[in-house]
Formats: structure tokens, C-alpha cells, sequence
């Protein structure tokens, strides 16, 4: 199944589930569809790095979306499990600055020295949730204008440390990408299809709109986890994004 130019691996499954039961329900509902899938929090303290290899031995590939955030120390040690895991991407707070994003990037050359051939996984930095709006952003944490500005900053942050790309509302993938280049790449939750309660999420867009920003990755959760076919909710997505 291929998408103009944007193959169906570009869309992000969000396994947002309290346990392996509920997710592997859902790859059941998916099978034979190649999209990625993206582990968070929630299933990764239930279910753990198990988790993640079964995901991995069924051909999956896997965002381990843990968004760390520690000094750099901790930070690298982290980093360096996760990339022995065997995970495709993961991502760490671009808030924690530049030197522990550095310790990220170290932590990933460790798990791998020693280890020719092995994949080195995408490392990604977190700017602002999609879930801030710029009320909060002014009001409640402080920071002064748009919150596309404090993304792209984040952006020029990530990749002055040496990051892969960010993770952004498709909203700042024009900016992110004049600024910081094509080859940075972009992975963009906040993706609601026409008429889809937005939920918690505040800078949003079509999965449609979002390639048309020239976004690398969307990432989807309630959206498809939450119809009543989850399979048909996918499906209908690719389709929009191809017609
Ligand atoms: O800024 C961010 C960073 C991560 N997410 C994650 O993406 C999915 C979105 O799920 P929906 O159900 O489609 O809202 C979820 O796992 C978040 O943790 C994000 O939304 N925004």
C-alpha cells in the first residue's frame, strides 16, 4: 500500500494502550498493513521492552516515544539501551539543552560501537507539545510569542546537537524545514481527520494537509485506536492523503 510519494511506513500508529492485550487487539485489526508503530509511555511501563522486540520480530518498525528529559548522564545511559533494543527512533526533550541532547547522540555511538551493521536509530527532539496552545505557552509557562517561534528554536537547538529532526505540530514543518533543512526530518502528532474531536490536542491538522506541509512522518492515535474500525479509520486516512 503506497501513498503519492509518502509510502503508508510515514504514518505513526500511536499505541496508546494500559496493557500488551489492548495493543496486540489492535495489530490483530492492522495485520498485513506496514505503518510504524509507536510505543509511549503507557505501554511501555506496562508492557516494557518485551513489548517492543515483539513488535520488532513481527517486521514492525517502532518509535519508542519515551521523550527523555535528565542530565546528560542519565541521558546517555538511557539513550544507549534504547538503541540496544533495537528501536527505529526515539526522542528526548529538546528542553533539556544542548549538551544532554549530545549525550543522546553519544549514548546511541556506544550501544553501537563494537557493533558493525547494526541500524542506528532516528534520534528525534521534543519541542513544544502539540497539546500547548500559545495561551499556555504565554501565560503559563512564560514564554514571550507565537509558539512557532519557541518550536523552531527548539528545532536549531536539535540540530546544532547533532539530532536527526523533531517532533513538531505540522503547523511549524515550513518554518522547521527553511530553517533547519529538508533532511531534518519532521514526525507530526496533532493529526485530526476532518471533523475529529481534537481531544487534548491544540495545533493540529488533516493527515492531508500535513504531507501537503511537506511533514516526513504524522503520527496518529485515538483517531484510528478509538473507531469503531480501526482498520477502516487507516485505511480512510491513506485514502485522503492519495486522492
Ligand atoms: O507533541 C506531542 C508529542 C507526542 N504526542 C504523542 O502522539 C500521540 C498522539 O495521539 P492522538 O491520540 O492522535 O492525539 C500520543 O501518543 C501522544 O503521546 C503528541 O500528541 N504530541
Amino acid at each position: 500500500m503506497t501513498m503519492k510519494g509518502y509510502p503508508v511506513e510515514r504514518i505513526i500508529v500511536a499505541l496508546d494502550y494500559p496493557d500488551a492485550e489492548g495493543a496486540e487487539r489492535l495489530l490483530r485489526r492492522l495485520e498485513g498493513i506496514p505503518c510504524y508503530m509507536k510505543v509511549g509511555m503507557e505501554l511501555f511501563y506496562a508492557a516494557g521492552p518485551q513489548f517492543v522486540l515483539r513488535l520488532k520480530e513481527a517486521g514492525y518498525k517502532v518509535f519508542l516515544d519515551l521523550k527523555m528529559h535528565d542530565i546528560p548522564n542519565t541521558v546517555k545511559g538511557g539513550s544507549a539501551s534504547v538503541t540496544r533494543l533495537g528501536v527505529d527512533m526515539f526522542n528526548v526533550h529538546a528542553a533539556g539543552g544542548r549538551a544532554m541532547m549530545e549525550a543522546a547522540r553519544e549514548g546511541v555511538e556506544l550501544a553501537l560501537s563494537g557493533r558493525p551493521g547494526a541500524d542506528k536509530p532516528m534520534l528525534i527532539g521534543v519541542t513544544h507539545l502539540t497539546s500547548t496552545s500559545r495561551q499556555t505557552l504565554n501565560d503559563e509557562i512564560g514564554i514571550a510569542g507565537p509558539v512557532e517561534d519557541a518550536v523552531v528554536r527548539y528545532a536549531e537547538l536539535a540540530k546544532a546537537a547533532g539530532l536527526d529532526g523533531v517532533v513538531a505540530s505540522p503547523l511549524e514543518v515550513t518554518r522547521i524545514k527553511e530553517r533547519c533543512g529538508d533532511a531534518f526530518a519532521t514526525v507530526t502528532p496533532g493529526i485530526r481527520p476532518a471533523g475529529a474531536a481534537l481531544g487534548d490536542q491544540s495545533r493540529v491538522m488533516t493527515p492531508r494537509e500535513a504531507f501537503a506541509q511537506g511533514t516526513d512522518y504524522i503520527v496518529v492515535g485515538r483517531p484510528v485506536t478509538g473507531a469503531a474500525d480501526p482498520r477502516e479509520a487507516l485505511e480512510s486516512i491513506v485514502a485522503s492523503i492519495t486522492e
